[in-house]
């Protein structure tokens, strides 16, 4: 369960009156999620799901708020922050920061199908184009710095073959001038829990909060890892290439992308590696509903060593 903040029909109630989307009519805490406390707000109006954050502090929000608004504007999948009389799209409730987003249709799907896979490789790369024209630039939290500084606290805990594998891993991420890359905006983790689907048909992403701006085909990197793999984390290449076709129809890779490809997977392997490995070797407790594998993404990036 994931409702860290209690709210009660007649404080939400009392909260939405400045918003005029109706009246409240139902309000359901949301058990899936881990970080935030969220709830599916219904109105006479429409649904909307209501966040409440609980590590972010009120300044980290507004270049989310903003890019998920520029992102629904220009027809992208996703939710929309839903504004006040004034215009304002953040709040407070219980003094912790708080936004209304519209609610998608449908909900994550464990092992999608090609259809599926096609739909989120067409979105990414909408999204990656509609990202160019925002303005405002957030630098990546699981970047560099937090690279180095997480692969420290969990070193001593990795048996031999891991710390050198971890150790050789940082260095050549380390060495690469990715700089000729295009850039622009990144989901970061778009992993299948951030996907909503009403069957086939694609609900929207969710999830921005790693939203930063960074290398495009790095976010390819992170999706392919993820939607197009078998349980061993080896790519299917049925799903691999129907991903990269559909992404590439909408926007093709340039051939500094070709070229980087390899260590894109491997650093996108590496960055849930690590995230993995910090959460397995320090939970906080009470907090990690539940605990995600790290062998996974050692295996992915055991798996795209071997490509090159
Ligand atoms: N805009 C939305 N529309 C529909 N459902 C949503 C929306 N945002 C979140 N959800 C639902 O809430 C769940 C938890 O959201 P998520 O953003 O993953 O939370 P957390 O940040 O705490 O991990 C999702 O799995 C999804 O079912
Ligand atoms: N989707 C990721 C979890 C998100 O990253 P984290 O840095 O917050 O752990 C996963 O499945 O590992």
């Amino acid at each position: 369960m994931s409702v860290f903040t209690t709210l009660s029909l007649e404080e939400v109630r009392q909260w939405l009156a400045p918003f005029h989307i109706g009246e409240l009519q139902a309000l359901r805490g949301i058990a899936a999620g881990i970080t935030n406390t969220n709830y599916f707000v219904e109105t006479s109006e429409a649904r909307f799901v209501l966040t409440v954050f609980e590590k972010n502090d009120f300044d980290d929000l507004p270049y989310f708020v903003h890019l998920m608004t520029h992102l629904s504007r220009h027809g992208v999948l996703c939710p929309r922050p839903v504004t006040d009389s004034n215009g304002v799209a953040l709040h407070r409730i219980h003094g912790k920061p708080a936004l209304m987003v519209s609610c998608l249709k449908g909900s994550d799907v464990s092992d999608p199908n090609l259809v599926q896979i096609e739909a989120v490789a067409l979105t990414l790369a909408r999204m990656h184009f509609a990202g160019l024209d925002f303005h405002e630039q957030s630098h990546n939290q699981r970047g560099q710095g937090w690279r180095v500084m997480t692969a420290q606290q969990v070193m001593p805990k990795l048996a031999a073959a891991q710390q050198t594998l971890l150790q050789e891993e940082l260095e050549f991420q380390h060495g690469l001038d990715l700089s000729s890359l295009p850039h622009g905006v990144i989901h970061g983790d778009l992993f299948r829990d951030n996907v909503l689907f009403d069957g086939d048909q694609l609900g929207g992403f969710i999830d921005f909060y790693y939203a930063c701006h960074d290398v495009l085909a790095y976010d390819v990197a992170i999706a392919v890892n993820e939607w197009c793999v078998d349980a061993s984390g080896a790519f299917v290449d049925e799903k691999l290439a129907v991903f990269m076709n559909a992404y590439q129809s909408v926007r093709a890779f340039t051939p500094a992308e070709k070229t980087h490809w390899p260590a894109l997977l491997r650093r996108a392997a590496l960055r849930f590696w690590l995230s993995r490995l910090y959460d397995f070797y320090y939970p906080v407790a009470g907090e990690l509903t539940h605990a995600k594998d790290p062998a996974h993404f050692e295996n992915i990036l055991l798996n795209r060593k071997a490509l090159i």
